[in-house]
């Protein structure tokens, strides 16, 4: 195996258990140095768990098992503040920004010690967040709010960035714009994604990890598993757009007409 083609991230047999249930039961996957890899399942197989513990931020109730690597690092039993310096960047599902503060304020805070912040890409990539800078964040738009909480993590250098559903609950049009601003991020750091929007794992994802009773039920070429109809019906419990229109249509087609 070359340099280029060894997983930027290894998990093998993760187990995680909290309050009692016994959420991840030996999953094992790895995630590509180039590219977005989709982790998908049914709801609450256990996705945000799996990025959760990879990030060190599974609940102090809760007990990880197994080995998690990014590159030859061992990340488990270290603290999140380190990972996050180490090169490891989470958008978190619920997006976290302090919606009392200022865009630029939320921006600052963001920065990592040491690493002069990388204002010029992250305003490139969201003109938006230049422009309201001033704006408080609680009052931004949820879509607004997502590019806030995408663009902060890319002030500094990231070897990873694990991204939990950015399109939750966002307009049509507004998906389209987190997908495209994705499209781009992932040109230059690998993205473990958690998305439900089939349309946008068809724009985005190029490998594919599906979890199903807390393991991994399949992995491989994103595309080739949307393509089986029956299969992603089976373990997803959806159609995938195909013969079916759902809420999964929710985003325009990408540049290549699919
Ligand atoms: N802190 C916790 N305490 C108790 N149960 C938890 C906790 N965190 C997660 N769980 C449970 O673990 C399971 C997996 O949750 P998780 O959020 O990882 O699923 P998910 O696949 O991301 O779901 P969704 O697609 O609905 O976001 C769920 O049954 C959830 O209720």
């Amino acid at each position: 195996m070359t340099a280029m083609t060894e997983p930027v991230l290894t998990v093998d047999g993760l187990s995680v258990r909290i309050a009692g249930l016994h959420i991840l039961q030996g999953v094992s996957f790895t995630v590509a140095p180039t590219g977005v890899t989709v982790l998908l399942g049914r709801n609450g197989v256990g996705k945000t768990t799996t990025l959760r513990a990879v990030v060190g931020l599974t609940p102090r109730n809760g007990e990880v098992r197994g080995t998690i690597r990014m590159g030859a690092q061992s990340l488990l039993a270290r603290p999140t503040y380190r990972l996050v310096r180490g090169g490891l960047g989470y958008v978190p599902e619920d997006r976290c920004v302090f919606a009392g503060l200022t865009v630029a304020e939320n921006l600052r805070l963001a920065e990592r010690r040491g690493i002069t912040p990388a204002y010029d890409q992250v305003f490139a990539l969201f003109p938006e967040l230049e422009r309201r800078a001033r704006q408080r964040a609680g009052s931004l738009s949820g879509g607004q709010q997502q590019m806030l909480a995408i663009g902060r993590v890319l002030l500094n250098d990231n070897r990873l960035l694990l991204v939990d559903e950015p399109t939750k609950g966002l307009a049509p049009k507004v998906v389209t714009e987190v997908t495209e601003v994705l499209e781009r991020v992932a040109e230059s750091v690998p993205v473990l994604l958690v998305e439900q929007n089939l349309a946008v794992v068809r724009r985005l994802a190029k490998d594919a990890v599906v979890l199903a009773a807390g393991q991994v039920a399949w992995t491989g070429d994103a595309h080739e598993l949307l393509l089986e109809t029956a299969l992603t019906r089976s373990l997803l419990g959806v159609g995938t757009g195909e013969s079916h229109r759902g809420p999964e249509q929710a985003v325009a087609p990408g540049k290549d007409g699919h």
